[in-house]
């Protein structure tokens, strides 16, 4: 195998409130459910098991990012180590669908126009104008940046581009110093990442889903190339079935 200096860790947080009753989440900062908690903590067993010890953590703005981060350190002994949180790594924001059922929607609009909001890469849902029930145009944690770099709805490509100025000045430097790196995060947030490590095309990112939960090692080589193309699921098994529930999500 290829030499590989780097571990990072992506972990998606566990189920959100948002998540259990099916509606689009995006910004809105929700918190977990039990069930969630107890998927937060087994992600850390799991770190724990593998000898997977994150000497470094990078989570969003959100509180079911940071909480999943929080009790999975906890679970592997490492709640003590350096924390950075960052607006960049937030879930995509989805815009005007953002406390939308996702079963009314797909049936109001239809499976195409259900799956181009939800999955194309380049077509975001419609704007969410600032002041509207479930904006984040008053939230204090964004009072920082300007109103033109504020989203008022995200496609998977505009993630991409908020999201590769973090990788590439506060993630990259901590692999580089030899730390091991964990990432909690969002669906979406990690997605974009997943496509930029992998180099997904644009088409079959279409079809990648990321479950709760469950940490995905990527081990990169010098050029921060993964020589475990797709990175490695702590738990496969768990792995496959969760990633198919994402899929059909809204189809019920
Ligand atoms: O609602 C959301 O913000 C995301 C993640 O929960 O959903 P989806 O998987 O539909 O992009």
């Amino acid at each position: 195998m290829a030499d590989a200096p780097y571990k990072l860790i992506l972990l998606r947080h566990g189920e959100s409130e948002w998540n259990a009753k099916n509606l689009f989440t995006g910004w809105v900062d929700v918190n977990l459910t039990g069930k969630g908690e107890e998927e937060a903590i087994r992600g850390g067993e799991l770190l724990r098991e593998a000898g997977l010890l994150p000497n470094v953590v990078h989570t969003s703005l959100l509180k079911r990012a940071i909480r999943s981060a929080n009790l999975a350190l906890d679970a592997a002994d490492r709640a003590w180590i350096p924390v950075h949180r960052a607006w960049r790594l937030n879930e995509r924001h989805y815009g005007a669908l953002q406390g939308k059922d996702k079963a009314a929607t797909l049936a109001e609009f239809g499976e195409e126009q259900f799956m181009t909001w939800r999955r194309s890469y380049d077509t975001p849902p419609p704007v969410l104008e600032d002041g509207a029930e479930w904006s984040q145009s008053d939230d204090p944690r964004y009072a920082h940046l300007p109103s033109e770099v504020r989203p008022r709805t995200e496609c998977l490509k505009d993630v991409v581009i908020r999201m590769l100025p973090y990788w590439y000045d506060n993630i990259v430097p901590d692999l580089l110093a030899g730390r091991v790196v964990l990432v909690a995060a969002h669906g979406n947030s990690l997605r974009a990442l997943v496509k930029h490590l992998d180099g997904v095309s644009d088409a079959d990112i279409v079809g990648l889903n990321i479950p709760t939960g469950i940490p995905l090692l990527y081990e990169l080589d010098t050029d921060f190339q993964p020589v475990n193309p797709g990175g490695t699921y702590l738990d496969p098994e768990a792995a496959k079935s969760a990633i198919e529930a994402v899929k059909n999500q809204g189809k019920k």
